[in-house]
């Protein structure tokens, strides 16, 4: 009798102590979530990486994944993504303080895979003060002087590139703005400019960008190992033209290896800039060929494909380079100052970066616990700016989904304009890409009329940034003589 007693107070006591440390879980649990952006952390370690790999692999592109959860969950939430945790925002007030981290409380993050592909001393990746060294490094390369050159440079090979696209002929322009970035940026960084050398590099390129978003497995028949393949014969011919270089031979090539080369540099005697590594060269001029390639392709593509899609833009673009044509600065190339008349074009190329928003979001890290938003942000968090939300705010645009380049520059708010970043880190190849733009629109716009054959905005399968997956096929149905071209 006496037992069973006991056992029956034993049990008692087992179960309120069970629903007494039932209630301090719940309590503490609910108190340690308590200012937590909301969202879901899916399943254990992996989290919602799953859901992440079908965006990327689904024609709507790996932004569908965020699109989603914003709507859900409203311009702050949070997901874990290949075992850590990311938060999306999509405040331009955010934007603001995380780009430009004046309390240096965030630094550059990228996932695995795209930091292993661009390497350690890739600007993309460096950390905080090696960052700065590097960009200030970098940043010189940059000048007004260099961009001129650049810019002449540029229109020749666009010239050169529609002299040959035919009447009737097909064109997918992506494919075609594509080698004309990667021959552009060959040439202005290491003066590769033709034959086998230029193949390869193109061919490799674009494996390492392919690889981007691909789960970091160093398995030999993986997207991942195959980019890092391509990545190393990358690293070979840069390592083998920086040695012919350092021994003397092709020294008077002017391009932007050389100029970080040299060693007779106004800034680097007064110490205001520090020499490079060679690791930090290899791997910088490798970020540069990427960071400039697809991009400026993508942007060129969207571009033409939302001015074909607004015939009144197209006419008012039309009208503006014919007033530039009969004034006539003299030079049978575009030129700086002959970019800086074309201020609708400008706006038409400010406005189609704004739409494709081709770098979808930003990526930073918390180096400390903060708060954003109202809520809590650990240190170590992803902290990502959807950069496209912003672009497509209506309390920022009126009609954020429609075309029109003459929006700006009223509707030009600070922090809003993300295309390029803001802050310390933002793209430093911002006024090149421009003008590229510019060049581009200029001689498509003025030589030729064409047929759109695919006009889908479906986008690639696997890719980074929103690139059309149709590559926007057109054909062309008049061509102008470019023996009666005008001088500009
Ligand atoms: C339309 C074309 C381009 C777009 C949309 C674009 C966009 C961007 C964006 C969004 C960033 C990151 C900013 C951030 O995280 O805050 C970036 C960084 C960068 N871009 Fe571009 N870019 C373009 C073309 C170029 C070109 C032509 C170059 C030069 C060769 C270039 C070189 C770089 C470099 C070196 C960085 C790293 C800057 C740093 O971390 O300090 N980009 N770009």
């Amino acid at each position: 009798m006496i037992s069973q007693l006991c056992y029956y107070v034993g049990v008692f006591l087992v179960v309120l102590s069970c629903l007494k440390f039932q209630t301090f879980w719940r309590k503490n649990n609910k108190s340690s979530s308590v200012g937590i952006p909301p969202g879901n952390r899916g399943l254990p370690f992996i989290g919602e990486t799953l859901h992440f790999m079908a965006a990327i692999n689904s024609s709507k592109g790996v932004y569908e994944f965020v699109r989603i959860r914003r709507l859900r969950y409203g311009n702050c939430f949070k997901t874990k993504l290949f075992g850590e945790t990311h938060v999306f925002i999509s405040s331009k007030e955010s934007a603001k303080l995380i780009l430009r981290n004046e309390g240096g409380k965030f630094s550059k993050k990228y996932i695995k895979s795209i930091s292993e592909l661009v390497g350690p001393d890739s600007l993309l990746c460096a950390a905080q003060q090696h960052h700065k060294l590097i960009r200030a490094r970098l940043f010189s390369l940059f000048s007004t002087h260099s961009l001129s050159s650049f810019v002449i440079l540029f229109d020749q090979l666009v010239i050169e590139a529609t002299t040959s696209w035919k009447c009737g002929s097909l064109l997918i322009i992506q494919d075609e703005a594509l080698k004309l970035a990667c021959k552009a940026m060959c040439k202005m960084l290491v003066s590769i400019e033709s034959g086998h050398e230029l193949l390869m590099m193109q061919k490799d390129v674009a494996q390492v960008s392919e690889a981007m978003l691909a789960f970091p497995l160093r398995l030999p028949w993986t997207r991942f190992y195959k980019g890092l393949q391509a990545r190393k014969r990358i690293m070979d011919i840069l390592e083998k033209e920086i040695s012919d270089r350092r021994r003397g031979i092709a020294t008077s090539r002017v391009d932007f290896l050389q100029q970080l080369l040299a060693n007779e540099d106004d800034k680097l005697e007064k110490g205001e800039i520090t020499r490079l590594t060679d690791k930090e060269i290899k791997d910088n001029i490798l970020t540069m060929i990427i960071a400039g390639q697809d991009t400026i392709a993508i942007a060129m593509t969207w571009m033409i494909k939302f001015v074909d899609e607004n015939q009144e833009v197209l006419n008012e673009l039309r009208k503006e380079q014919l007033q530039i044509e009969k004034k006539g600065g003299g030079s049978v190339y575009l030129t700086l100052e002959a970019l800086s008349e074309m201020q609708y074009g400008s706006m038409v190329v400010k406005e189609a970066l704004r739409m494709a928003s081709v770098v979808q979001w930003l990526p930073r890290v918390a180096l400390e616990d903060c708060e954003i938003e109202g809520f809590k942000m650990k240190k170590g968090w992803n902290i990502n700016i959807d950069a496209r939300s912003i672009h497509h705010d209506p309390t920022i645009h009126s009609d954020p989904d429609v075309f029109n380049p003459s929006r700006f520059p009223s509707e030009s708010k600070p922090n809003s304009f993300l295309a390029f970043g803001i802050g310390g880190r933002m793209c430093l190849g911002k006024n090149m890409a421009k003008a590229m733009m510019l060049v581009f629109l200029y001689r498509v716009i003025s030589s030729f009329k064409w047929k759109v054959i695919d006009s889908d905005s479906s986008i690639q399968k696997l890719a980074l940034f929103t690139k059309l997956k149709s590559g926007y096929p057109i054909r062309l149905i008049s061509v102008k003589d470019y023996t009666d071209k005008k001088t500009v």
